[in-house]
């Protein structure tokens, strides 16, 4: 498995009681699988997206990436597995505004220092449609241009599984149709998608969705 999440748990204190954003949380994901989660916002997809990458310990359960516990790492470790096992995109695109495009990208590449990321990093840029935009910054750039971007820097490392939090949520139809469609490719290459959405386009294109409600898995 690339990844298994077993009985997470997560909960959060506020002033009005803890609240419970993962209550006992379970999934596989295999090579070759892209699977949707769905749910009411506040329903815990974001927190089982962070807890599954690698980013925030749960209070209870385990999380397996490729076989390995990256909770019982060092942080520094930790750092450095998760650059190497997962990409993640995200709704807002977290670029690096006084970076250039190329920049963006390599700036995944400081873990690991691979000798060929900007040979590769050019390669899956120009893959993109984005190869006359190498040396603009990200505010210069559309913003279906800026996802593409953030899906090049997460490919950089060639990770197995790629966790994305709405990454159509800012885009119209047809860059959305863009990003879904490179995903879908990377799945059917064998890589693993989790995808968090809200959009039924999104969702129709992963062959299994993980309805969520109140931190547990429904259907
Ligand atoms: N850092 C935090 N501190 C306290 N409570 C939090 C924190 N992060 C999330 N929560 C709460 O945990 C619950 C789950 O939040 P989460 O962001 O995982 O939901 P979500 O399904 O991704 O929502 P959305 O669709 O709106 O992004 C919510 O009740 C939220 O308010």
């Amino acid at each position: 498995m690339l990844l298994s999440v077993t009985d997470v748990q997560k909960f959060y204190p506020s002033a009005s009681g803890t609240v419970r954003a993962l209550d006992g949380v379970s999934l596989e994901l295999a090579a070759g699988e892209f699977t949707a989660v769905r749910g009411q916002s506040g329903s815990g997809k974001t927190t089982l997206l962070l807890l599954a990458g690698g980013l925030l310990a749960p209070d209870g359960g385990t999380v397996l990436i490729n076989e390995q516990d990256p909770y019982k790492m060092a942080s520094d470790a930790r750092a450095h597995f998760r650059s190497t096992e997962i990409g993640f995109v995200f709704q807002q695109f977290h670029l690096i505004p006084y970076l250039s495009v190329l920049d963006n990208v390599l700036a995944a590449s400081i873990p690991t220092h691979p000798a060929d990321a900007k040979q590769r990093a050019a390669q899956l840029l120009a893959k993109f449609g984005l190869e006359h935009r190498l040396h603009h910054v990200p505010g210069q750039l559309s913003v279906g241009e800026r996802q593409r971007t953030a899906l090049a820097r997460a490919l950089l490392n060639q990770p197995k599984l790629i966790l994305a939090d709405e990454p159509t949520g800012n885009l119209d139809r047809e860059n959305a149709e863009a990003v879904l469609g490179h995903l879908t490719e990377f799945a059917n290459d064998g890589g693993a998608v989790l995808l968090v959405t809200h959009d039924d386009e999104a969702a129709s294109r992963a062959k299994r969705t993980i309805h969520m409600a109140a931190g547990k898995v429904v259907e």
